[in-house]
């Protein structure tokens, strides 16, 4: 059976748990980070984006600490992570230079996502590096979280990743095959799950605990951050990090581990959020010919097009995009803060960069974050 989830996908985001990168806590294994390196680089040289969200500081450095057991105390434990980071960062970097390739050391809190600005800037920096070949290596910043703010397991931190970047798809390696109708640790006549919609009640009691000592959410964590992805249109598989060239036979269509699908795309994802807005941050008023190329063309909304900006809204906020008369054309995700918008409307976007310094996106609006209100109905499309 062909699944073509990962073959199509351009951007994707692999998780690794503790357990795979740690040979279950034993220390890094670093056959199996030579194996995933040549296979994201092979994905790469096929063209696709690849964010690789690594589990392990903490078991790695209990493991060069000489810790048998994992600590209780949360500042123990943020040691560990201190120590354990750089080894993992060490052995990646290695691996992916052998292909050619750059890494890039991100770590983020629960701050940096639910911080709209924080938030932009870590997706700027992602889609930057991505653009330009480097393989980013994410862990959560556990040095800096306390407990109540942790994301607590990198699962949910990929399905996070994932929505950050607008990924396909999320790729989750475990130690097992993939979902099982019940642990298969405690129940071996569980039977595997191929496939199935992401976000169904049915699959999370499917989903029990982790099942190794250095694991942390086992299966519900992985089948919540499936439905997480879901809502932003990304596919998820769960599959052991184990199987033989694992990504690339997924990237060839092979059917492997479980595919827990998503039943709207990215983009209609991100239109639908942005169509059910119902506080509009700002306004910005267009000249003629932007209104007519955004009804009939569905290209992005330029800055010279825009003649009025009204509100105080920040960048990545939703505005509504009006004609002369006040009737709204169009509503999208904004590139700039209102007062940057009113510095550079009206202007051409090779003349962004001398007005303010620095550019962002060339578009004030880019179409994907884009949605034209029928003129008839007043209804979003
Ligand atoms: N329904 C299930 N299907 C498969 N595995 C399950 C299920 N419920 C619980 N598990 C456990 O989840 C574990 C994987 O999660 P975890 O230990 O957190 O690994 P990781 O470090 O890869 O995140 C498996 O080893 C398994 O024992
Ligand atoms: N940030 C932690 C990862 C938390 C964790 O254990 O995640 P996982 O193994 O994916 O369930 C670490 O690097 O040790």
């Amino acid at each position: 059976m062909l699944r073509s989830v990962i073959a199509d996908a351009h951007r994707l985001v692999i998780k690794v748990g503790s357990s795979l990168v740690t040979n279950d806590g034993r220390g890094l294994d670093h056959h199996a980070l030579q194996r995933w390196a040549a296979e994201i680089s092979a994905l790469n040289r096929a063209g696709k984006a690849v964010v690789l969200v690594s589990s392990g500081a903490i078991a790695e450095g209990m493991q060069r600490l000489g810790w048998r057991m994992r600590p209780k105390a949360l500042h123990e434990l943020q040691a560990a992570a201190a120590v354990g980071q750089m080894g993992l960062v060490q052995a990646y970097e290695t691996c992916f230079r052998e292909h050619g390739l750059r890494t890039a050391q991100i770590l983020l809190t629960h701050e940096d996502l639910s911080d709209r600005t924080r938030y932009l800037n870590a997706r700027s920096t992602l889609l930057t590096l991505l653009s330009m070949g480097v393989i980013p290596i994410i862990n959560e910043n556990d040095t800096v979280v306390t407990a109540e703010i942790k994301f607590g397991d990198n699962d949910t931190l990929g399905a996070l990743v994932t929505n950050l970047i607008d990924a396909d798809a999320l790729i989750i390696l475990t130690d097992q095959r993939g979902l099982y109708t019940a642990d298969p640790r405690k129940h071996p006549d569980a039977k595997f799950v191929d496939e199935a919609e992401a976000g169904t009640a049915e699959l999370e009691q499917m989903a029990g605990g982790a099942g190794s000592t250095v694991g942390t959410g086992g299966m519900l964590t992985k089948i919540l951050a499936a439905k997480r992805a879901a809502g932003s249109g990304a596919h998820t598989i769960i599959a052991s990090g184990r199987e033989p060239n694992v990504l690339s036979r997924l990237a060839q269509g092979e059917a492997i581990g479980t595919q827990l699908v998503a039943r709207t795309s990215p983009l209609a994802a991100r239109k639908q959020w942005i169509a059910d807005h119902l506080q509009v941050a700002g306004r910005l008023t267009l000249d003629d010919g932007a209104v007519q190329a955004l009804r009939t063309d569905g290209v992005s909304l330029l800055p010279v097009g825009v003649v009025d900006v009204q509100g105080a809204f920040l960048r990545g906020e939703v505005v509504s995009c009006l004609t002369f008369e006040g009737m709204e054309v169009a509503r999208g995700l904004v590139n700039y803060s209102a007062d940057e918008a009113r510095r550079i409307m009206r202007v051409p976007s090779k003349q962004i960069e001398s007005i303010l310094g620095y550019v962002d996106e060339p578009e004030m609006i880019h179409r994907d974050n884009l949605i034209v209100v029928s003129p008839a109905t007043g209804k979003a499309k």
